[in-house]
């Protein structure tokens, strides 16, 4: 919809911001079209008329004391190249001000300043227009100077007058647009003091009184005080004329009646608003020209006692109060406070007056002290420039036609729907950006949750992940652990198989034992048990090989001695040192396999490292039955060996007997093989090892114990020969002295401290004893049943069945000692011998059958010395 030539006429063209059409208290000037204007070259105003309803100048009084003109440029106020805008230059910046005119007193005078901005606004009042022009400002801004003017030059009031009623008094009034009619003029000047309104015309006796059919009152009285009725001052005083000079010349006496007072800040600084109404009744025209009192800080102004500050109040108030209509109109209020002061009450009608313009004139002053003020004031005119007029007010002279006002109330009908179309357009464009926002609000709501769902995820990946990462090492540990178990259980079960058979391997030797007790000594069976031995041996060493892992065997011999008077057994040192050290053979004068000893008593000892006490125990236990059943086999083995296969001796039979002790001699390889094998595993480090001569003697303990096992067995035809000389009983004898002593220096196998010797005696007659004495080496924890199984291989063939007891101990004629007790008692238990620690003497009584060793005889009594 094209808005209507009305619609146009609402919307006014101006450069300040425009309001929008609600208030009814919107001005609506006319265009001063046709006015003529004598200075149209200096007057923009003259070439653009604006339609603003309110004008505002700004007139920039000269500094008084300032001598060099040339600096003002160099002041805080600039006025830029059009002459509309006003920069205000402070401390802290600038600031613009947009008027419609700006003037400096130092470039244009009073006249330039009227000609320019004044004169077309008061010479439309000729033709019934309405205007006011208000001076406002500062106190000491000029606002008098400007209205009034001084001594040099005349104000806007006279300047008015002349332009209303023509120059000079003796033209009598001008004609109105030609149409003969002469003009005159009403004039009244009021004073607005302490918000009451005073006539200064009232009671005024001056000396121009009565002349020119001006009336005025008789006398000199006091200023009357009026009260506003309606939008007037009643009863107010008038002068009437249609001369100019004389006119002017009455108003600038009154002028002076004005309530001045000299401050500080001004000389002569006017304590009350001055009003000057000029009608001219001919036209309906009139002209308000207002200068007010100057707003001023009563501390700055030296003001000083009740009444002078109760001044200064009413003039701020008046002030303030305009300031209030004119932002009340500006902004479009339903209520302007035109009722707050005597002023305003004054001006409503120029502010709802459709015919009437307001011309503003902001005094101020370049002075950089007032700059403060000189903001305030441009910036009330800033605000009144906002003021606009839309409509033009009915008055009671605007009397239309019925048809008239219902074409005007179509129109504003058709206006307002253009209005409200147009807000509706709007409306809906900012529905639009309002929209457009939103989605886009919206979009980055959900961007933002999209990146913290991202963000939130990546955390829970970064948790699962470190989740995942403790859930494989504790899977890995779980295995590893499992696994470390498993071998544990394995471990502990092969032990507790090794365990189990070598406790079925003791049972065996038990057994065995006892079957070698039993009356039945078939060499057969015996055979059998020592293959079934063989074969458990085997089983053994797998078992040892399982069991040993960092274990070192010392294999060690215990080494047994016969008696150097024995003819029939033959000394002999361990095999390590028989075999390890060929000394001890150069010095005897001897090889093993020509005296095979009565019996060689192998013993396993494991040494055990740093690993737990239990299976330390364990192992010392498992090594004491090994080194018993070993002992006990090899024993076994040399007993054997001396007995026939059928179990007769038979010394006749050599030839035939030998291939069968090569048997059994194999079958003891198999036996001792199993520990080579395990002694090459593991060759004992002890430092008591001596470096053997033979490099295949470097193999193991067992390995030696092997061959001097076979070179025993080749013996074995010698030691059933007939017993050996005296000779031989000698060198025996030497033999024994010299291993003793060798074995004091160096213990072989065993710790020498482990061992001792026990004298073995006959109960008998002497000279059995001393035949049958015997020297063993036992250990020390022997017991009185080892004793009698070493006894027992060692007695000659023919003695095999001879049975004895040990007589009781630490009594020579003691009771003999039940057998069943024999193994409750050690040997260490048995008397010293010769005096020597390590020496017991252990005496036999025969029990059953009578010794059958040759030219021997029981002992008669039993001695501690041999
Ligand atoms: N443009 C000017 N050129 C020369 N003198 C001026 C000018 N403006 C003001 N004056 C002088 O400054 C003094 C103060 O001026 P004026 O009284 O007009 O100020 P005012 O704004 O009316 O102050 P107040 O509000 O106190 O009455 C006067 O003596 C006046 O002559």
């Amino acid at each position: 919809m094209a808005p209507t030539p009305y619609q146009k006429s609402l919307i006014p063209s101006c450069q300040t911001p425009t309001k929008t059409p609600q208030s009814k208290h919107r001005l609506n000037f006319p265009n001063p079209k046709g006015s003529t204007y004598p200075h149209t070259s200096l007057n923009p105003l003259s070439v653009t008329p604006t339609e603003h309803p309110v004008e505002v100048i700004s007139r920039i009084r000269d500094l008084p004391d300032r001598k060099d003109k040339s600096s003002l440029s160099s002041s805080a106020l600039e006025i830029s190249g059009d002459g509309r805008s006003l920069r205000v230059r402070s401390d802290v910046g600038y600031r613009d001000f947009s008027l419609d005119g700006v003037s400096l007193s130092e470039n244009e005078d009073l006249e330039g300043f009227y000609r320019r901005f004044v004169e077309s606004r008061v010479k439309v009042v000729r033709s019934g227009a309405k205007c006011t022009i208000m001076m406002y400002g500062p106190t000491g801004a000029g606002k008098s100077h400007t209205m009034f003017g001084g001594l040099k030059e005349s104000g806007i009031v006279y300047m008015a007058l002349k332009d209303i009623l023509g120059e000079g008094d003796r033209d009598g009034g001008m004609e109105v647009a030609g149409f003969g009619i002469t003009l005159f003029v009403q004039v009244a000047v009021l004073e607005i003091y302490n918000e009451e309104i005073y006539d200064l015309l009232s009671g005024w006796n001056g000396n121009g009184a009565g002349t020119d059919g001006i009336a005025l009152p008789k006398g000199s009285t006091p200023k009357a005080r009026l009260e506003v009725m309606g939008r007037k001052a009643k009863n107010a005083t008038y002068i009437c004329g249609n001369e100019a000079g004389k006119i002017s010349r009455e108003v600038a006496k009154v002028e002076k009646r004005r309530i001045v007072k000299s401050t500080l800040l001004n000389e002569r600084s006017s304590r009350s608003h001055c009003v000057i109404i000029l009608d001219v009744p001919s036209v309906g025209g009139r002209l308000m020209l207002v200068d007010m009192a100057g707003s001023e800080n009563i501390e700055q102004a030296g003001q000083a006692g009740f009444e002078a500050k109760m001044q200064t109040a009413k003039i701020n108030q008046g002030n303030i109060a305009l300031k209030r209509v004119v932002e009340s109109i500006a902004n479009g209020d339903s209520h302007i406070p035109f009722r707050d002061s005597k002023l305003t009450m004054l001006l409503q009608d120029s502010f709802e007056d459709d015919k009437s313009k307001i011309l503003m004139i902001l005094c101020a002053s370049p002075d950089p002290k007032e700059m403060h003020k000189t903001i305030a004031t441009l910036e009330y005119g800033a605000k009144a420039k906002c003021i606009v007029r839309v409509a033009h007010m009915p008055t009671p002279r605007d009397k239309l036609s019925s048809e008239d006002s219902s074409a005007l109330l179509r129109s504003r009908i058709v206006a307002m729907n253009q209005f409200i179309y147009n807000l509706q357009i709007e409306n809906k464009l900012k529905d639009k950006e309002f929209n457009k926002v939103q989605r886009e609000l919206l979009r980055k709501e959900e961007e933002i949750l999209g990146l913290q769902s991202k963000l939130e995820l990546i955390e829970g990946m970064g948790a699962a992940e470190k989740e995942e990462e403790i859930k494989c090492l504790v899977n890995e540990r779980t295995q590893a652990l499992s696994l470390e178990l498993k071998e544990m259980e394995k471990r502990m079960h092969q032990q507790e198989e090794e365990l189990h058979f070598l406790r079925k391997q003791l049972e065996g030797m038990e057994s065995t034992k006892c079957e070698l007790h039993s009356p039945d000594r078939d060499g057969v069976k015996f055979v059998k048990r020592l293959a079934e031995m063989c074969v458990e041996d085997q089983g053994m060493e797998k078992s040892m090989e399982l069991d040993m892992g960092d274990l070192q065997p010392v294999h060690d011999i215990t080494e047994i001695i016969k008696e150097q008077n024995c003819p029939n057994l033959i000394p002999f040192n361990s095999f390590q040192q028989d075999c390890n050290n060929s000394s001890i053979e150069e010095d005897v004068g001897f090889h093993k396999p020509k005296f095979f000893p009565d019996m060689v008593c192998l013993s396993t000892i494991f040494e055990r490292d740093d690993e737990g006490e239990d299976r330390k125990s364990m192992d010392e236990e498992v090594g004491k039955d090994v080194e018993k059943c070993i002992g006990l086999n090899v024993a076994l083995i040399s007993k054997n060996l001396t007995e026939d296969p059928n179990g007769l001796p038979d010394v006749d039979n050599e030839k035939d007997s030998d291939s069968t002790r090569r048997t059994r001699i194999q079958n003891i390889f198999r036996l001792c093989g199993n520990h080579r094998e395990l002694a090459q595993q593991a060759p004992v480090p002890t430092p008591m090892n001596r470096k053997p001569k033979d490099a295949t003697m470097q193999s193991s303990p067992l390995s030696q114990c092997k061959e001097l096992i076979t070179k025993e067995i080749h013996s074995v035809e010698f030691v059933l020969q007939p017993k050996p000389s005296e000779n031989s009983i000698s060198r025996l004898s030497a033999c024994e002295r010299e291993t003793e002593s060798k074995e004091n220096k160096e213990p072989i196998g065993v710790e020498a401290a482990d061992m001792m010797n026990v004298y073995v005696r006959w109960e008998a007659s002497k000279e059995l004893s001393r035949n049958m004495i015997m020297k063993l080496s036992v250990l020390r924890n022997s017991t009185l049943s080892d004793l009698r199984k070493l006894i027992e291989t060692h007695l000659e063939e023919s003695s095999k069945n001879q049975t004895f007891t040990f007589l009781l101990l630490a009594d020579p004629l003691g009771a003999p000692v039940p057998m069943e007790k024999e193994a409750t008692v050690f040997v260490s238990k048995l008397p010293i011998c010769n005096n020597q620690l390590n020496s017991h003497l252990a005496c036999l009584r025969p029990t059953k059958n009578t010794v059958q060793w040759p030219n021997q005889f029981p002992f008669s009594s039993l001695e501690n010395t041999i």
